[in-house]
């Protein structure tokens, strides 16, 4: 299975400049023979122009639409980031998923905000899980900030996920965490890590890139540098069966054990 990652400085509040910008980088994906692309986080707007707000997508009709033409045209599944998405007067950071032949298989609104840049305030949360089936291989996403729990990305591998994806818009200077938190994550779990990040900037915010692909065992199949770049790598689903059977974490684990008595 080829994967291309689509790290791109996504121009803040410009959706048809962005929309261009995709559209070129996963036909040229598709043309270099991927089966799927996958997009960051809120790469309509970027994480987050001032007037977010009025630029939002209602519903995410316009990037639905776009997505489920590209994917269809080009042939290509795609993880389609997150994009603004407004519902009933809130915005929610929304992740769709699109199959080769245009059909949304899912979506995600991520559902930890990362208040230290304030997103609660802007964002209201989602309250589910994203696990998804492309072909007959089982998949989870999440977005950027929900790496850093632990617990949350746990669900997804005991929900059966093999592949999971992380759309981010991930900043300097914790260039380090990211990538720390994105190898540990594939090796707690013994799936594969497929993490994407914006370059370029959006107001104070410098994004820092390093796209990776990850396998089971921690290693880093394909990485990318800081700036923009389409990072493709092949990944091999058997070794999952292969490495579970030499640590077998699933079974050893001890959910009995895994709770506080009257604290949290
Ligand atoms: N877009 C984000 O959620 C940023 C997360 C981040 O920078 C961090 O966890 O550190």
């Amino acid at each position: 299975m080829k994967i291309s990652l689509i790290q791109f400085p996504i121009v803040p509040g410009d959706r048809l400049a962005n929309f261009d910008q995709v559209r070129r980088r996963v036909q040229q994906a598709a043309r270099a023979g991927s089966d799927m692309a996958v997009l960051p986080e809120l790469w309509d707007l970027s994480f987050y122009p001032p007037d977010v707000y009025d630029l939002a997508d209602e519903e995410g009709r316009q990037a639905q639409a776009f997505l489920q033409d590209l994917a269809a045209s080009c042939h290509i599944q795609l993880i389609g980031g997150s994009i603004v998405r407004r519902h009933d007067g809130c915005l929610y950071n929304t992740t769709y998923i699109v199959d080769e032949e245009g059909n949304r298989v899912s979506s995600y609104d991520k559902c930890h905000l990362f208040t230290p840049g304030g997103e609660e305030k802007v964002f209201a949360p989602g309250d589910h899980l994203n696990t998804f089936f492309l072909g007959d291989i089982p998949m989870a996403s999440i977005t950027c900030y929900d790496l850093r729990f632990g617990e949350w990305v746990r669900m997804a591998a005991l929900a059966g996920a093999q592949i999971l994806f992380v759309p981010a818009a991930w900043p300097h200077p914790r260039l380090a965490h990211w990538q720390i938190l994105n190898r540990a994550r594939a090796i707690e779990n013994q799936f594969f890590v497929v993490a994407v990040n914006s370059c370029g900037t959006c107001g104070d915010y410098r994004f820092c890139g390093h796209s990776m692909i990850i396998d089971p065992w921690g290693e880093v199949l394909a990485q990318g540098g800081d700036g923009e770049e389409i990072v493709t790598g092949e990944i091999d689903l058997s070794v999952i069966k292969d490495i579970r059977s030499r640590i077998n974490v699933f079974r050893d684990r001890r959910p009995e054990l895994y709770h506080l008595e009257g604290k949290r």
